[in-house]
């Protein structure tokens, strides 16, 4: 029974990895996930110039899930790219992912720049759900501007990239993204990022948990599973077949990345459900995913990917 998997033409051990901005910040961090059952690792979203982020707490795990407003702290994107070089002369032959974010198009092809010129050699993931000019909304939310970013892009850079991509939940933002998307050569999408500005309340203290934006944050974990599935098979339906899907949001058992799968992803992400649980959360998941498979016949992911029934 094997749970590997392939993406652009790359083949990975395990269909795992961690969720950008998840036990990823740091070499350390990226070297316990390097060492795990994921069959990869992704970066934190790495900036042009390194940041601090937003003042603490800004991560707040709960019962069923999380909230955080991190701000994008992280080591800028040269140490991301000297690290994973690293990671790369040690295991050559593994892909890693990178991801990357810019405030700008200009910005953006910068970092594009930068990553192209440099020895990385595995796969680019684009955060849009990063910031666009105030007074609009985040860059996922604005597809004009989508449009205008992935276009820049694609004049830039030629190697294999996917898409981090806020959930939606109007059928036809599905369909306007997916001709959007279409129209490029994409590697993968990535579904979902947290949703956007929840808020979670301390009612003993009668105050809000994180400390930056009033306390209003990303929501992670069992709260968002049914989006994230949504967004995975709604894209799975719309998105022409070169474009595959990394499934992200409400991991916590093989279960769930069953479901992801059966959704039509080829890869998933852990985020909250490694962040409460440290890396060897991924032996679990394969476990549990290899009985699930075991017990209804399957061998391969293929087996399964895609297949979810709709009611005749
Ligand atoms: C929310 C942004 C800071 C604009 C991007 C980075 C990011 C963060 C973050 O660094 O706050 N948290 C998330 O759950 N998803 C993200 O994509």
């Amino acid at each position: 029974i094997s749970t590997a998997t392939k993406l652009a033409n790359r083949s990975f051990s395990n269909c795992m990895m961690n969720a950008a901005g998840v036990w990823c910040m740091d070499e350390a961090e990226l070297t316990a996930i390097d060492d795990s059952a994921a069959g990869t690792f992704v970066t934190k979203s790495g900036t042009l110039v390194s940041r601090p982020g937003n003042p603490e707490p800004r991560y707040y795990e709960t019962a069923l899930g999380s909230i955080n407003s991190m701000g994008l702290p992280n080591h800028g994107i040269d140490y991301y790219l000297d690290v994973v070089a690293a990671f790369q002369k040690k295991n050559p032959g593994k892909t890693y992912f990178l991801s990357c974010t810019g405030f700008s198009i200009e910005q953006d092809q910068t970092l594009l720049r930068k990553i192209k010129d440099s020895e990385f050699n595995g796969i680019v993931e684009l955060n849009l759900s990063c910031p666009n000019v105030p007074g609009k909304p985040q860059i996922g939310y604005d597809f004009e501007t989508v449009d205008q970013i992935l276009a820049a892009v694609f004049a830039e850079y030629d190697g294999p990239l996917g898409v981090k991509l806020p959930p939606y939940f109007d059928l036809v933002h599905f369909d306007q993204m997916a001709v959007i998307l279409n129209k490029y050569p994409l590697a993968y999408i990535n579904s979902i990022n947290s949703i956007g500005n929840g808020l979670y309340i301390d009612d003993e203290k009668e105050e809000v948990v994180i400390k930056p934006k009033n306390g209003f944050g990303g929501i992670g974990g069992e709260y968002v599973k049914p989006t994230a599935l949504a967004n995975v098979h709604a894209f799975y339906q719309r998105l022409k077949p070169e474009i595959q899907i990394i499934g992200t949001g409400g991991i916590t058992s093989g279960r769930d990345v069953f479901e992801h799968i059966l959704c039509g992803a080829s890869m998933v992400q852990v985020g909250t459900e490694l962040a409460k649980e440290g890396p060897q959360v991924f032996e679990r998941l394969t476990k549990e995913l290899q009985d699930i498979m075991a017990a209804k016949g399957y061998t391969t992911l293929a087996d399964f990917r895609g297949k979810l029934r709709h009611q005749d």
